[in-house]
């Protein structure tokens, strides 16, 4: 007894803590089999003993509310759902209704028949309810600890499908799931800085963000199955109250179906089944209730779940295989990460090997160990990550902290959560990928570089700087192995082609952290010139929509450091011309006329600023003349100012400078 209590004290302390990681902090560090099967030894504990612990999470709805929300009293308690993973459980379940209605018929003498049963999808996302009041939507809240929830309106209303005023006039509240759809999830991941993991995560994140910008950007939508609580009307049924969320525009899913046995509801559940994986939405099984609302108030509630609905789930795509062990990789910006090798498992039909770690920290976290048994999960494609390690009462062996770069040997350096190779100058997989993330499609767009190209050019050619793939020539190239005159030539060809290129697409060419090809382009609308982006103020960079502090520093600290100045110079002496898109940009003072450069500025490079100037059909000349129409003058200046101050030319120095290319690029 003793020795139940303590495992029962040591389960609650542990399940409230991925409660908390769960429902309030949105990233569970445990699968949800794991989370099931401990809960599932908790409830079965505190049935041996007969003793329920007062704080035990088999007692409660949900998790913590969040300070930073304000907070919303449901007008009818939001409870659970009691679950199924079986159809033996489902016929239980169905067994001990019936059993309840035959004492209700005795005792009251009543002929209550058995129940038909609504099916529904268990939609796999965020709960939402929402209030509205005389036809108006007044608030929307998460399903917090079931009583009290968080207000979320603001987020709720960039969701399209839920209406801001129905036609009912009385006071109602209405459950339902807000949830990315799949599509959206996709087309999030294609272009984020940071995907999100799966959709669940998506949408919960997206609706417990302070900022609805964020949840707008999601693209989520929600699907309302239940009256929670309503003024002035009743109810018979489940399909009535669908109608009348329906006859309200709430959106309700198509599917709905009505079966009068337990038999004919696991013959349906076997049949969608099967269709689930085509749907656009996350479901993560069926919900199988009690139409009959007379017979749902009969059968009444415990105090987490209604008695006359239940949650059949579905097994979850979660798997275990054995963790050999860890690679440590360098990244382009230094970063060096964990990656797993398993043991070959299947997962539908795909052999995964490899899965993903984010960082020592979290291997620790996660308890994961070499030779460990890990639970891993597939998130749409990408490569899996593994969630936890179970625990087998076995030692192993820790998973060591690398000390020094697994590439170039040099010492590595603790960022934050992170560990980085601080050789940036000649560690090779950082100039590797450097090059093959310069030379990609989407930025500068260099046809037949390969990764394979770029190892060769760096061990054979020596070649450690962007700068110099525009100094490579053809008798380097010939001369390499698997090169022939042929793809020397076509290399070169493609060099020489990507020269133009467009400031959206150099912009993500340089690599910088946290921008992807996403937040170039909005970089490269807002400020329509690299001047512009390499000068931008934090306060400038955060009013761009999708750009918060973080990338804002990235962005900062990135164009503070000389040496990328000094590179980017160098990239465009080779020849590389900005394409300025923007076609009103091009009419400027500078338009048709000649200018003279000399001296140093300070805000930009020399052939940035010739950029600008023939982007607005202006020409830059060499030496001053009576045919000049300005000279622009920076720090220490030689004798063309002079000379121009002889001929009377006009003269602009760097503030004037800054404030025509702001007015003339259309600030
Ligand atoms: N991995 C972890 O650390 C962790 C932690 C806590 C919880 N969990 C997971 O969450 C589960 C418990 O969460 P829960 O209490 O939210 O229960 P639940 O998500 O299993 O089911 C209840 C909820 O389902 C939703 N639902 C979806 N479709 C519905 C429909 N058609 N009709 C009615 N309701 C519908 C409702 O919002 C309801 O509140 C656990 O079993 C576990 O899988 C995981
Ligand atoms: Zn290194």
């Amino acid at each position: 007894m003793e020795d139940k209590i303590l495992e029962m004290k040591s389960l609650i302390d542990e399940i409230e803590k991925h409660n908390y990681n769960y429902y309030t902090m949105d990233s569970p560090t445990i699968s949800d089999a794991q989370y099931d099967a401990l809960y599932d030894r908790l409830v079965m504990l505190e049935k041996e003993a007969g003793i329920v612990l007062p704080d035990s999470p088999t007692q409660r709805v949900g998790g913590i509310i969040v300070e930073k929300f304000e907070k919303h009293r449901h007008l009818s308690k939001l409870l659970s759902l009691d679950k199924c993973q079986s159809y033996e459980e489902l016929r239980s379940w169905d067994a001990r209704i019936r059993k309840l209605l035959d004492v209700y018929n005795s005792e009251t003498g009543s002929g209550l028949e058995y129940p038909d049963y609504i099916l529904e999808y268990k939609f796999d996302g965020l709960t939402i309810n929402l209030t509205y009041e005389d036809g108006k939507l007044v608030q929307a809240a998460t399903r917090g600890n079931g009583e009290v929830g968080e207000g979320i309106l603001p987020q709720a209303k960039t969701i399209r499908n839920i209406p801001l005023s129905i036609p009912y006039r009385g006071k109602v509240e209405v459950q339902g799931e807000g949830l990315m759809p799949l599509s959206s999830f996709e087309e999030y991941n294609r272009t984020a800085d940071e995907p999100l993991k799966n959709a669940r995560n998506g949408v919960a994140g997206a609706l417990r963000n302070l900022d609805p910008g964020v949840t707008s950007r999601r693209n989520l939508v929600a699907y309302f199955y239940n009256v929670n609580y309503i003024e002035g009307r009743e109810f018979s049924s489940q399909l009535e109250m669908l109608d009348f969320l329906r006859e309200n525009r709430l959106p309700v899913n198509d599917y709905t179906k009505s079966l009068s046995s337990v038999e004919d509801v696991i013959a349906e559940i076997e049949k969608v089944k099967s269709e689930m994986s085509s749907l656009d939405i996350l479901t993560d099984g069926m919900v199988i209730k009690v139409d009959d609302v007379f017979t749902r108030n009969v059968l009444g509630f415990t105090n987490k779940f209604p008695r006359w609905a239940v949650a059949y789930k579905f097994e979850a795509e979660e798997y275990t295989t054995t963790l050999h062990s860890i690679d440590w990789n360098v990244g382009r910006s230094g970063k060096v990460t964990p990656t797993a090798n398993l043991e070959p498992v299947d997962i539908n039909g795909i052999t995964v090997k490899r899965a993903t770690l984010n960082n020592w920290d979290d291997i620790q976290r996660k308890r994961v160990k070499i030779g460990s048994r890990v639970w891993i999960r597939r998130s749409n494609d990408v490569i899996p990550e593994i969630m936890g390690a179970v625990d087998d009462g076995l030692e192993h062996p820790e998973i060591e902290k690398p000390t020094h770069c697994p590439a170039c040997h040099s010492e590595l350096v603790q960022d934050g959560v992170h560990i980085f190779c601080p050789n940036s100058l000649s560690c090779k997989p950082q100039l590797v990928s450097r090059l093959v993330h310069f030379a990609s499609r989407d930025a500068m767009n260099i046809e037949g570089f390969s990764e394979k190209t770029a190892e060769q050019l760096f061990e054979s050619l020596n070649l450690k700087e962007i700068s110099q793939i525009y100094e490579l020539e053809y008798d380097d190239l010939v001369k390499l192995e698997r090169f022939g005159p042929k793809k020397a030539e076509n290399l070169l060809k493609s060099i020489e082609k990507s020269k133009q290129v467009e400031l959206a697409a150099f912009i993500y060419s340089l690599g910088i952290p946290n921008v992807g090809q996403k937040t170039a382009r909005e970089l490269a609308t807002k400020f329509e010139n690299l001047e512009g982006v390499m000068m931008a103020t934090e306060e400038e960079l955060v009013g761009i929509q999708d750009i918060g502090s973080i990338v804002a520093g990235s962005v900062m600290e990135f164009f503070h450091d000389e040496t990328i100045h000094e590179s980017i110079e160098k990239l465009l002496s080779e020849g590389i011309s900005i394409v300025y898109s923007r076609p009103d940009s091009e009419e400027s003072i500078f338009t048709g006329k000649t200018v003279v450069l000399t001296g140093t500025l300070e805000t930009m490079g020399r052939s940035e600023l010739k950029n600008i100037i023939e982007a607005s059909s202006g020409k830059v000349s060499g030496s001053v003349s009576k045919k000049t129409d300005f000279v622009i003058v920076g720090e220490s200046p030689g004798s063309k100012f002079e000379k121009a101050r002889e001929l009377g030319i006009r003269v602009i120095e760097e503030d004037e400078l800054k404030e025509i290319l702001k007015s003339s690029l259309g600030e």
